[in-house]
């Protein structure tokens, strides 16, 4: 998975549990993202639960999993291993700016390749903080919104600022991801900005409540709307 300049977003799908995963990978998901979504923004699964979701869409598509939101650098690492000891591709975990370089180090020796940053939209994100995640050994970067409170990833951050993020994870070979909330009608507006991957939930459930479960219908529908524009981009 490199990061392509021509290339469209990829669709990141978060799911609870291997039911889901199975229904994801066929409806089309590129990247099958295991998370609790009662736990919050960046809810781990439990390892089992998992492991489960590893096992069913083994080699269909590719997988990431969340080691939640450690509030110190000291538990970053640990959270970090625990995710990646089940098998899981990517390991997706919060990172506060003031976590020093050692702890983003440690961290991503427990994902060697595997380790994505997600960064909340409104916390503070210092200019040198992507540069500082691939020097620390990082695979790529997010970002989420941390409070699903209806507000979209577009009504915390101005385009400029998505597009500089995404800009500046490419200039540090990072993968980037823009998430939050969104709908189906982000796609296109967000896709300007050149991200890596598009990460949905709620907007792929039932109702639009991420805690219910996926709907199968608006996985394709949003599969469609990003193939559309692979259509677009050639014609
Ligand atoms: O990583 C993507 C997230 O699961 C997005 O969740 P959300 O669409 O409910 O904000």
């Amino acid at each position: 998975m490199s990061s392509d300049l021509r290339a469209r977003p990829r669709l990141l799908v978060s799911v609870r549990d291997a039911d889901e995963a199975v229904m994801a990978a066929r409806a089309g998901a590129d990247l099958v993202d295991a998370k609790d979504p009662v736990r919050g923004a960046l809810g781990a699964l439990p390892v089992e639960t998992v492991r489960a979701i590893v096992a069913s869409i083994a080699d269909v598509a590719v997988s990431s999993a969340v080691a939640g939101e450690p509030q110190d650098a000291a538990s970053l690492p640990g959270s970090v291993a625990a995710m990646a000891g089940t098998g899981i591709g990517y390991v997706k975990v919060a990172v506060r700016a003031d976590f020093d370089d050692d702890a983003l180090a440690a961290a991503a020796r427990a994902a060697p390749g595997r380790l994505i940053a997600v960064l909340f939209a409104g916390a503070p994100m210092p200019d040198d903080l992507v540069g500082r995640l691939a020097g620390a050994g990082f695979a790529g970067v997010m970002i989420d919104t941390a409070t699903k409170d209806g507000r979209r990833l577009g009504d915390l951050l101005p385009a400029p600022r998505l597009s500089a993020f995404t800009a500046d994870a490419r200039l540090h070979g990072l993968l980037s991801g823009l998430a939050g909330s969104l709908t189906i009608a982000d796609i296109a507006v967000l896709a300007a900005h050149r991200p890596d991957y598009l990460g949905f939930r709620g907007g792929l459930c039932f109702g639009s409540d991420r805690t219910r479960g996926l709907d199968a219908e608006r996985v394709a529908l949003a599969v469609q709307t990003l193939r559309g524009l692979d259509r677009r981009n050639a014609a």
